[in-house]
């Protein structure tokens, strides 16, 4: 009792333990956190979050949720080591607050600074802080540790149905490509989320064979104010081809004809990746060596199909995990761009800061008074449209997405950094409006149904576009719009087949699953059909054994291997050991075994008489008569 009691304090005990570590992550407060070595994470909240999706309320957004605002500095690069560059931010772990310090006056990158008028410490809270500068320090944020404090959890909302998006900012240099694509070494939350997503569907699909995935990716960059595919490889003596942007009134803003792949695992995803990766602008700049010069979206789009085989329905949910590296903002006199470089420049600059306009907008939609609303539908005008990257980011800034900004900062540069923090603060205001992006169950009749009536609506599209390619050569536009009205068609019907063999595949495993469990309950009963698990008579042994030491009090003197052999004998003769019913089968066993071993046996013996022969022979050719060993020479001629 004194033990369980005991087991049962120790239990509690560890489990206030566990809950004062999620709250107090400082291991200065927590000395027993640095001995069990699991604060080896960030100064940030680490993963609260546990494998099974659920999480504390207070780590979770509701579906109105806020733009979460994340900040990382990394660590001092070469060049700011050989300047001696001073570390200007503090993290404080338990806070979550980055604090900006005032420069000294001996480091060249902060000369700017000292023209300011107000020049002084700067606080700045968010949700959580990542302190990357310094490896040694226990405080020290990993990838991983970035993975697991937002990636997963974004995740999280991605299998729950809704849509994400996560995205860099920073100046250019900040860590924006390590934090979001990082190195081979070294991965970033990109693909963290790949590998995540697909160990996720592996888990899930063998635990209910009723749910179906479907994956799909599309990679494209925008740069100097196009749209590029980054999954078309590029034609080597070619103009690039930019793709353009269209709104529907469902889906939003999107990118059209971009090319969207369907992909069934980890390799396949990353493939694509590498691929997109490999075509990206990048070039060298004063500071930093492989600086991106254009926003990349990388963008998967998750389908859950739930069939329930009972009722012959599907459910769908659909969310699109949105993962951007953006341009890092520069100042012409820092990086000393010239040329082409100096176009790039001015373009990210100008992307920006609309980006900028649209977060200010978007966080002050509360306080805006009547006067400055746009005359239409009573809301501040968005400046969505002034820039190819925001008009394309519309739903995931201010619409249908959880949200989440990972500001970037540099070390030692008080300027720029505080211009960032600045960024990232006004974003935290903004609140968007997420939605769980379910349909409600239709059968597969109804699905039929939809496609039926889909190919009837194509092939009157297809009639009327042949007749306008006739009749009316010269109105392209409207030409131009039927296609791809047609086109968009095409690509829903094509989308929906997929789906409905999906739904297929997840019907013939359900089944399949059965089928096992059916075969394997048949194969068991016809193996108790075939051996029946003997009876044990148990009193009948008892009182056979007691007969046997009955006999064995008489025969005393007798030699014991005899006694054991008659034992035998009577127990085989007298048959009352084992159950009638299955005598024969068990003795016929016996002796078949006994037969085998007999066989067995003779064949060894004949071995080993070959062996001493041999031996012998050996003996012979290697020793004289005395057993001594003949020398190498002779055994050889021998
Ligand atoms: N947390 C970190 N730990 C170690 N090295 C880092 C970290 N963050 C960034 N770096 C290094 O800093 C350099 C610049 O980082 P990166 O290319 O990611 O910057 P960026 O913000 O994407 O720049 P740009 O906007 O010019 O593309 C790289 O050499 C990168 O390896």
């Amino acid at each position: 009792m004194f033990h369980i009691l005991q087991q049962r304090s120790r239990d509690i005990i560890e489990d206030i333990e566990e809950t004062l570590f999620g709250i107090c992550l400082d291991t200065r407060l927590m000395p027993m956190a640095t001995e069990r070595q699991i604060v080896r994470s960030s100064a940030s909240t680490p993963s609260l979050r546990a494998r099974d999706g659920s999480l504390p309320i207070h780590a979770r957004m509701d579906p109105g949720g806020n733009v979460r605002v994340v900040v990382r500095v990394r660590a001092f690069l070469p060049r700011e080591i050989e300047r001696d560059a001073e570390c200007l931010i503090r993290m404080d772990p338990l806070s979550q607050v980055t604090t900006l310090l005032v420069p000294n006056d001996v480091d060249p990158a902060n000369a700017r600074t000292k023209s300011r008028k107000v020049i002084e410490e700067k606080n700045f809270t968010f949700d959580n802080s990542f302190w990357s500068h310094d490896v040694e320090d226990p405080h020290y944020a990993t990838q991983e540790d970035v993975y697991n404090s937002l990636g997963e959890e974004f995740l999280d909302h991605n299998f729950e149905g809704y849509h994400t998006c996560i995205f860099a900012y920073g100046q250019t240099g900040s860590g924006k490509s390590y934090t979001m694509m990082g190195t081979p070494d070294q991965p970033g939350l990109i693909p963290r989320t790949c590998e995540d997503l697909f160990e996720r569907i592996a888990q899930a699909q063998s635990e209910t064979p009723n749910i179906s995935y479907n994956v799909r990716v599309s990679y494209f960059e925008v740069y100097n104010e196009h749209v590029r595919d980054l999954l078309v490889p590029v034609v080597p003596n070619q103009p690039p081809y930019y793709l353009k942007i269209r709104e529907s009134p469902t889906e939003g803003p999107y990118v059209k004809d971009l090319t969207e792949v369907p992909v069934r695992n980890i390799n396949e995803i990353l493939r694509y990746m590498r691929v997109g990766d490999a075509s990206r602008t990048v070039a060298s700049t004063k500071m930093n060596d492989t600086s991106s010069r254009s926003h990349a979206v990388f963008t998967i789009m998750l389908k859950q199909i739930h069939h329930d085989m009972e009722t012959d329905e599907t459910t769908e949910r659909s969310s699109r995990i949105r993962l951007v590296d953006l341009a890092g903002s520069e100042r012409a006199k820092s990086t000393e761009a010239t040329g082409a470089r100096l176009r790039e420049g001015s373009n990210i600059n100008k992307s920006l800061t609309t980006l900028g306009r649209v977060i200010a907008a978007l966080a002050d939609q509360k306080q805006v008074t009547p006067r400055k609303r746009g005359q239409r539908g009573g809301e501040a005008i968005v400046p969505y449209r002034d820039s190819i990257l925001t008009w394309l980011l519309k739903d995931s800034l201010g619409g249908n997405s959880k949200t989440a900004m990972i500001a970037c900062i540099a070390p030692s540069d008080y300027d720029e950094t505080l211009s960032t923090l600045r960024y990232a603060d006004q974003a935290k205001r903004i609140r968007t409006r997420a939605v769980v992006n379910q349909d409600s169950g239709i059968s597969a009749a109804q699905r039929d149904a939809q496609i039926e009536a889909m190919s009837e609506e194509i092939r009157k599209l297809q009639i009327a576009v042949g007749d306008t390619r006739r009749r009316e050569k010269d109105n392209a536009r409207d030409q131009e719009e039927r296609l791809e009205e047609y086109q968009a068609r095409v690509a829903a019907m094509q989308r929906m087949m997929e789906e409905k063999s999906l739904v297929a595949e997840g019907k013939i495993r359900a089944l399949q699953t059965e089928n096992e469990a059916l075969r394997l309950h048949l194969r068991l009963a016809l193996d108790s059909l075939k051996n029946p698990i003997p009876e044990v008579k148990v009193k009948e042994v008892v009182e056979q054994e007691q007969e046997d030491e009955k006999g064995n009090e008489k025969e005393e003197e007798e030699d014991v291997n005899k006694e054991n052999e008659e034992e035998e004998e009577d127990r085989s003769e007298s048959g009352e050991t084992y159950v009638d019913d299955d005598d024969d089968y068990v003795s016929g066993s016996y002796e078949g075994q006994a037969d085998d071993m007999q066989e067995y046996m003779q064949g060894l013996l004949k071995d080993l008489g070959v062996f001493r022969r041999k031996i012998g022979d050996d003996k012979g050719r290697f020793m004289d008569n005395a057993g001594m060993r003949k020398p190498l020479e002779a055994r050889v001629n021998v």
